[in-house]
């Protein structure tokens, strides 16, 4: 098992009188993609903005790398090590490539002007370290005119750059052509072997089950699955016990095992 990176440690929020996240353990270690499923509503989005720092848990802890971090905010967050490409991947649309990936963290030279000749090598660099090459865009590309795979591209890129440990992709697949999604997965196991994780948010279970490690299904702001890919066994398992969990009636009489084959738990 490879470094815990970062753990939630029985997080829980809630607004008003209401519990959007009541009490969730969850990891993810150095060098493996975690999925993270549930229906709308479950709680999903909360506590990935829990991990990016954007909003505090009600109660609970939270750990990077062993040690529980005190003051967690969205600056600890990257400090940490952990960049999360939200849904609408929060780029800006008029300004290039290369503007996109180094923006708020220019690369400067001498006095402290622009260093665009360096900038302009690393995006290279970055774009060819997740295969994210075309004969038809260069650095200077403006991102309005790219495919949602190749924005997810830049998302990944400026990931990168930070030097992420953890990518937190939300619903990185949703809106995407079949050949476009084959890109994210590439860059997902581009990433990965290079030793970096994914916690990869998504609705589509065949996508999230061919590309992560291990699964984490979340209903009405709890855990109510953890398993790895082996115990989980098939995305239709995977399937068929969310559909149980999303029909609390059906649920009662549910045993997860027998539907997860090899599942431990
Ligand atoms: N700012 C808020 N104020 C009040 N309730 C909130 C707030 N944010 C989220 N919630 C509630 O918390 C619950 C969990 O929401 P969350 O957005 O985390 O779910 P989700 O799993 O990401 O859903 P989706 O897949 O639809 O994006 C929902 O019932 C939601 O209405």
């Amino acid at each position: 098992m490879g470094e815990r990176l970062i753990e939630l440690r029985n997080v829980a929020k809630s607004y008003g009188r209401v519990f959007a996240v009541g009490g969730v353990n969850l990891h993810v270690d150095r060098g493996e993609v975690v999925g993270l499923l549930g229906d709308n509503g479950a709680g999903k989005s909360t506590l990935i903005k829990m991990l990016a720092g954007a909003i505090r848990p009600t109660s609970g802890e939270i750990l990077v790398r062993g040690v529980p971090a005190q003051n967690w905010n969205a600056a600890r967050s990257r400090d940490a090590g952990i960049e999360t490409v939200f849904q609408d991947r929060a780029l800006c649309v008029q300004q290039s490539i290369v503007r996109n990936i180094f923006m708020g963290r220019e690369i400067t030279g001498f006095l402290g002007f622009l260093d665009t000749g360096k900038e302009h090598a690393e995006a290279e660099r970055l774009m060819r370290e997740i295969g994210f090459t075309s004969k038809v865009f260069t650095p200077d590309s403006i991102v309005g005119q790219l495919s949602g795979g190749e924005r997810q591209g830049v998302a990944l890129a400026r990931a990168i750059y930070n030097k992420a440990d953890l990518i937190v992709m939300d619903e990185p697949t949703t809106a995407l052509s079949l050949t476009e999604t084959e890109k994210v997965f590439r860059f997902v196991r581009t990433v990965k072997a290079g030793g970096r994780s994914i916690l990869f948010i998504g609705h589509n279970i065949h996508h999230v089950y061919d590309i992560a490690d291990r699964f984490v299904v979340i209903d009405r702001g709890r855990v109510a699955l953890e398993a790895t890919k082996e115990e989980v066994g098939s995305a239709q398992a995977l399937i068929d016990f969310m559909e149980h969990t999303a029909h609390p009636q059906g649920a009662a009489s549910f045993d997860p095992t027998a539907a997860l084959p090899g599942a431990s738990r």
